[in-house]
Formats: structure tokens, sequence, C-alpha cells
């Protein structure tokens, strides 16, 4: 089980998250809804340890995450990606792996196979000694989802990973999610808007500094709540996603 308690962020004195709390059972494909500036990608990074916090305990299997990061896999949002950087697509996906390897190790065969496996199951094993420059946004997406299974971690948390990209390649990520959940992975995706893919999931939170409601899409849904998270006093993201016609 993952357990969020009472996770809070500021940043220059100004909240940006507001006592966040909540559990995740293995196997359950979570989405993250809130408006542009809501803190989703600021709750994912708090949940690792990777911005400071002002207050919030985070553990799974009843110990401290930040201790056991080696079991996340964690995608950040395309635009804090530099893909300038000369590397190449293998490589991307094998680095995921130095954790376990070390870093003056080869990679071993069971590495290899890894990186391998996971880039066929997105279909660019292909392009591995492409650079990642020189590929589109979606099978840009699709590298760095290679590399979150390469990992083979217990919790993925995907931040904004629809954004930009084509049909084809939402259709793999969301083959991809089925098939971790089915493996009794805990998954965490975030989206400004789930469109009709808000049917695949077992559960929303609906976030806009504080988690305003979390539960079945379908219940989570409600004019009240969209209200509540899309429609703010400081103007933030307002607006009303086409997941709300879907329900
Ligand atoms: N490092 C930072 N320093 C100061 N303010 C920040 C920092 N990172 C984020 N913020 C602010 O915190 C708020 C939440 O940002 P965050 O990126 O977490 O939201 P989000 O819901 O992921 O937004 P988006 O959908 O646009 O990615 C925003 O107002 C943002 O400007």
């Amino acid at each position: 089980m993952l357990e969020v308690q009472q996770l809070a962020v500021k940043y220059q004195g100004s909240c940006c998250l507001d006592s966040v709390s909540f559990q995740v059972a293995p196997g359950q494909f979570v989405g993250i809804m809130g408006p542009n500036g809501a803190g989703k990608s600021t709750m994912m990074k708090a949940m690792l340890g990777l911005v400071p916090t002002v207050s919030g305990r985070v553990s799974f299997c009843t110990c401290p995450l930040c201790q056991q990061l080696e079991r996340v896999a964690y995608v950040p949002q395309r635009s804090q990606i530099d893909w300038d950087f000369p590397v190449t697509v293998g490589s991307v996906v094998m680095m995921a792996l130095t954790r376990s390897l070390g870093w003056f190790r080869g990679p071993h065969r069971e590495a290899k196979q890894r990186v391998h496996a996971a880039l066929e199951q997105v279909g660019l094993w292909d392009w591995r000694h492409r650079r990642i420059g020189a590929l589109s946004g979606g099978q840009q997406q699709r590298v760095f989802l290679a590399r979150a299974l390469a990992q083979n971690a217990d919790i993925f948390l995907f931040d904004e990973p629809f954004t930009g990209v084509d049909q084809p390649t939402e259709e793999i990520l969301l083959e991809v999610f089925r098939s971790l959940k089915q493996q009794g992975k805990i998954l965490m995706v975030s989206s400004h808007d789930w469109g009709k893919s808000m049917s695949q999931l077992d559960r929303l939170m609906l976030l806009n500094q504080r988690l305003i409601a979390d539960g079945y899409p379908d219940q989570v849904m409600t004019p009240e709540n969209l209200q509540k998270t899309f429609v703010t006093a400081r103007g933030a993201g307002s607006g009303v996603p086409r997941s709300a016609f879907f329900c």
C-alpha cells in the first residue's frame, strides 16, 4: 500500500499543496486531474522528495518511500526533459537500470533483455540507436514509457503523459497502463483532461491545491466538484474539461 499523509508544499511562502492525504492499493490505476498550476506535478515531486515539503509522510509497505526510490518509476512532463542531450533511445532506457547495475560495470545480459523487451513493447526497438532529439513528441514519450517499464518498479508515476501525443501513442500508453494494473502495480497518472480515457481509471482524484474529490470517476465528476476544481477564485485554469462529457 502507498500512503500519503498530509503532504503540503509552499513555494516562496505561498501554498501550492495543502495537506493532501490518500492511500493507493496495488493494482489500482489512479488518475489525477486538475487545471494548470493545480499542483499535480508538485504532488508527484513531493512524494519522491524532489521538492521540499512543509509537512507530510509518504510510505510504501510501511517504510518511507524516499528510502526505496528504486521501487518507483517516475516519468516527468516532457517540458522538464532536455531533448538536446546527445543520448540514444537505447541508452536512455538502459540508464534506468544503472541503480541496480552500478556506474562502472557494463550492462549485463538481464539488463539488456529488459531494455529489449521494454523497447519492443512500445514499438521502438528499431529506433534504439537514434538520438532522442531526433524523435517525434509521441515517440519521445514512448522512450520514457519504455524506460519506466525496464525499471520493473512497483509504483509508476506519469506526469501528463498524453500531452502532445497522437492517437496511436495514446493507445500504446493506455495498453501499457492496463498491463501494469494487471501485474498489480500502483499507477498514478496526471492529466488536465482525461477525455474518454477516463473509463479506464479505477479512481479519479480532483486536485487544486487540495484534494477536492477522490473516488470512482462517475461519482467524482459532479458539477459541484468540477466547479471547485476548475473555476477558482484566482482564475487558475478555469474551464471544465472534455472529460465532463464522457461521464
Ligand atoms: N520551483 C517552483 N518555484 C516556485 N513556484 C513553483 C515551482 N514549481 C511550481 N511552482 C508553482 O506551483 C504551482 C503548481 O505548479 P505545478 O507545476 O505543480 O502544477 P500542475 O498542476 O502540474 O500544472 P500543469 O498542468 O501546468 O503542469 C504553480 O502556480 C507553479 O507556478
